[in-house]
């Protein structure tokens, strides 16, 4: 039996939101579910005598009844999205309507599918690579078309190939040096060794290159984490506001008006932003008020993005000079706002604790200083480059620390040359990196981290 098992039964789910819109969807995938769909289908011709990728008006009946009338579409292995033959019922709507339709399925001999096991199939039949699957679930859950635009490359194939060109390029160092293993009568040892060093030292800069760009690759693929954090009424939620350009968050002259984080996603530039707006660090007697604080502080360890807030109007105090030092070490940027106002903040106290390059100085009651702020995050994060999705090559941290893992492997590799240990070495060196390369792409697979992947997915899918 194949390890992956069921791949011979026949699978049925609904792959459209339950009573959500107009037509509903249910499809059926594997060998004799066209034979499965068409006892169930009355129609002009039956679905048998159709040809691949057409669609038949028709009626659906169970048991004498008519369930609905329905659109079908019939397509035929190996050319369908699984590359098994494909039924999908187009129904109307309603949540009721389609279940019925699913059981009348799957009392003909169906089985329920699992979340994400269409395209679990379309990769185990080989028809796309664990990357191209992985980018079937990035592109439903895009929030931008900058992460729309990177999930799409991927489907098409552009991880894919890169990390076949990698591999491929290994796997020909592989075959050079098992031959010199096995007629070690040619071997010229220094050449072998100076070709290897070579072959292994371009690989090593083709893999760094690609994770040179891993970081800007996760916030296209995931948005940059950012938290607005300073002392209380600095003007941090009319921030949030500005940002969103709309009154999201509760701003009055009262401090202590943010007691619990407001969270939201936009787009700034480009640049898909999960932006945090925080309660007011302070010490503070008040319980609710502690806790926010608590959070707070919690958010802005875990961020990719600080965005500092201080009262230009007022003088240095020693609650920002704490924010200041807890924030040292994170990616940063320091806000200061009320430029409007009288200035009484000391620039030359300040610059002791963070670099000029990382000032911007804005009002957001006058509307100033929102394109220093987008430069500022551009050079942060993109070294002032535009944002593009072609970056976003290496979003995903499984496919990151694969790659991670086969670059150390490479590194090993050149350890072993140039020490001239034996041949055999640098090959077991070589397939190690090899084998991580192929977990990105699955043709290596673990059955458990496939699993994981396509239990992400949603039901139909
Ligand atoms: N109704 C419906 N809409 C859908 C899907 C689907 O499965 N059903 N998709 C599912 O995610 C996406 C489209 N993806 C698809 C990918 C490949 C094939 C397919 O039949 N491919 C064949 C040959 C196609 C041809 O060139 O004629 C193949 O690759 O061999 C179909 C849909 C989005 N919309
Ligand atoms: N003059 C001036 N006032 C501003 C500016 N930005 C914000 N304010 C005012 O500052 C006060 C506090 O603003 P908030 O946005 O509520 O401040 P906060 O940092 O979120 O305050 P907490 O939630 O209490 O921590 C409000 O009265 C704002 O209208 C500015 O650029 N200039
Ligand atoms: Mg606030």
């Amino acid at each position: 039996m194949n390890r992956f098992n069921h791949l011979d039964d026949i699978i049925a789910a609904i792959s459209t939101p339950l009573g959500m819109g107009g037509i509903g969807i249910v499809r059926i995938s594997g060998r004799g579910c066209i034979e499965l769909a068409d006892r169930l289908f009355q129609g002009k011709k039956s679905l048998l005598e159709k040809k691949s990728h057409t669609l038949s008006y028709g009626k659906i009946i169970s048991h004498g009844e008519i369930i609905d009338e329905a659109l079908v579409s019939v397509m035929k292995a190996p050319q369908t999205y699984t590359k098994e033959d494909i039924v999908e019922i187009n129904c109307h709507g309603g949540a009721l309507v389609t279940r019925r339709i699913l059981e009348a399925i799957l009392n003909e001999g169906a089985r329920l599918a699992e979340p994400g096991e269409f395209t679990k199939r379309a990769f185990l039949n080989g028809r796309m690579d664990l990357t191209q699957a992985e980018a079937v679930i990035d592109i439903i859950h895009s929030q931008t078309d900058l992460s729309r635009q990177a999930a799409v490359n991927q489907l098409e194939g552009r991880l894919k190939r890169e990390v076949r060109s990698l591999r491929d390029e290994i796997l020909n160092m592989i075959a050079k040096i098992e031959a010199v293993i096995d007629y070690p009568e040619h071997d010229v040892e220094e050449e072998t060794y100076g070709n290897m060093e070579q072959g292994t030292l371009k690989i090593l800069e083709h893999m760094e290159k690609l994770l040179e760009n891993a970081d800007r690759g996760k916030i296209i693929r995931d948005g940059l984490e950012t938290v607005i954090v300073g002392k209380p009424n600095v003007g941090k939620s009319s921030l949030l506001n500005w940002l969103l350009e709309e009154e999201r968050a509760i701003v009055t002259d009262i401090p202590g008006t943010t007691r619990d984080t407001v969270e939201e996603y936009i787009n700034i530039d480009g640049i898909p932003m999960k932006i945090v707006d925080t309660a007011g660090i302070r010490e503070t007697g008040d319980l609710v008020e502690k806790m926010g604080v608590e959070k707070s502080k919690a958010y802005a360890e875990k961020a990719d993005l600080i965005l500092m807030m201080l009262d230009s109007s007022r003088h240095l105090e020693t609650e920002d000079k704490e924010i200041l030092s807890f924030i040292q070490g994170k990616k940063t940027l320091v806000l200061l706002n009320k430029t409007d106002l009288e200035r009484k903040l000391s620039m030359d106290e300040l610059e002791q604790y963070i670099p000029k390059e990382q000032l911007i100085s804005v009002s957001i009651k006058e509307n100033l200083g929102f394109n220093e702020l987008i430069h500022g995050l551009k050079e942060l994060f993109f070294s002032g480059e535009s944002v593009k999705a072609e970056d976003a090559l290496l979003g995903n941290t499984r496919h990151k620390n694969a790659l991670f893992q086969g670059k150390e492997a490479m590194e090993r590799c050149l350890e072993t040359i140039r020490t001239r240990m034996p041949e055999d070495f640098i090959s077991m060196d070589l397939q190690d990196a090899n084998r991580f390369l192929g977990e990105i792409t699955g043709d290596v697979a673990d059955e458990e981290i496939i699993d994981r992947i396509f239990t992400k997915f949603c039901l139909g899918k």
